[in-house]
């Protein structure tokens, strides 16, 4: 049984003033995260990704739809109840929303004394949780002595200091440089190992993904469009706009901007061939040019790598006999996908 279930999850919002139209932030979403998993939601800014998180973590209702965590239906839950149900979810943020005037420590035992739990207890629990993130000498820093990446591991001991079966991360490493970005996976990669945290990380970075996602979704106007493997859906993404987007996140993909330049700057027919780890190697392509006389030039391209599986993106400006050309894409394409820029 999943851990977190969404069925046909709703939620619209009233218009921001008197006849204006209902925003639908969440539409029909429905999704299963099994527990152990790192499921990752991606999209551009305003598809409703915070919202879907929102209504996970029982902060707002849903309006449609039904949502279980932990084999219990939240959806049907009375106010009261729902505390318990929060009290199981640790929830990061963008902004990390630490106490400035309280040090690290008591910000990460703040959680323990709201849930009734006795001081010294908690302090010694907020002590285990600060050294779980690396932080044991921080403990009575405050907030403004920390960097980020320090903050942000102050506000991941405070949502693991209570024991959560599930964390929400909305964004949780936007602020921070890549460095700091991989301390933070770092420690939220080993909260998932160590400690079976099953995770739900809203991001639009890359980086989050690849290193720590084993699943995840893309939304776009309210609606969860793909999910499902990470490989899969980066290395050979479905839907129109689920492509759309990957193409901006993965490496090698050329903008319609920078193909405009390389249609400026080669003569030529300009043909990108995505690769995945099952497709014969690039190699080959090289070789079946060379072999039918096409005169071809590399001018873009990229690797990525998925949990040591690779998938790219090669663009090539091609020269030569427009039939051959034809012919040997169309035996390239039946093995990977072949995409030409319009001439
Ligand atoms: N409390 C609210 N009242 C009215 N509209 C809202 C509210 N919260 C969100 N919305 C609207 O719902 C839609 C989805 O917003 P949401 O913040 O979930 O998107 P998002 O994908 O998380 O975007 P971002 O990455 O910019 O945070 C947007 O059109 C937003 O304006």
């Amino acid at each position: 049984m999943p851990l977190v279930s969404l069925k046909d999850v709703s939620k619209s919002y009233p218009g921001s003033s008197k006849g204006a139209p209902t925003v639908v932030a969440v539409d029909r979403v429905s999704l299963d995260i099994e527990a152990g998993e790192v499921y990752g939601v991606i999209g551009y800014s305003g598809a409703g990704k915070s919202t879907l998180v929102r209504l996970v973590n029982a902060l707002e209702p849903a309006t449609g739809g039904t949502i279980t965590v932990a084999g219990e239906e939240i959806t049907a839950l009375p106010e009261k109840e729902l505390r318990r149900v929060r009290a199981g979810i640790g929830m990061i943020f963008q902004q990390f929303n630490l106490f400035q005037s309280r040090t690290a420590l008591k910000n990460v035992a703040y959680p323990l004394r709201l849930q009734g739990v006795a001081k010294s207890e908690a302090l010694t629990r907020a002590r285990e949780a600060l050294d779980f993130v690396g932080l044991a000498d921080k403990a009575g820093s405050y907030p403004e002595q920390l960097s980020g990446g320090q903050k942000q591991r102050v506000g991941i001991a405070r949502a693991l200091a209570t024991t959560p079966s599930i964390l929400l991360a909305d964004e949780a490493t936007s602020a921070l440089d890549p460095e700091t970005t991989g301390e933070v996976l770092e420690v939220l990669g080993r909260a998932n190992r160590e400690l079976g945290v099953t995770m739900i990380v809203i991001t639009h970075e890359m980086d989050v993904i690849q290193s720590l996602a084993t699943k995840v979704a893309v939304m776009e106007n309210g609606r969860v469009v793909e999910a499902g493997p990470v490989f899969d859906v980066f290395s050979a993404p479905q839907n129109p706009a689920s492509q759309r987007f990957v193409a901006t996140v993965v490496k090698g993909v050329p903008s319609p901007a920078e193909l405009a330049a390389l249609r400026e700057r080669h003569v030529g027919r300009i043909v990108t061939v995505s690769f995945s780890e099952t497709d014969a190697s690039q190699a080959t392509v090289f070789l079946e040019f060379a072999r039918a006389g096409i005169e071809f030039e590399l001018v873009y391209g990229g690797i990525n790598d998925i949990g040591g599986r690779a998938f790219g993106h090669l663009t090539f400006a091609l020269r030569g006999d427009d039939a051959a050309i034809d012919q040997t894409l169309a035996g390239i394409a039946r093995r990977s996908t072949v995409t030409e820029a319009a001439r």
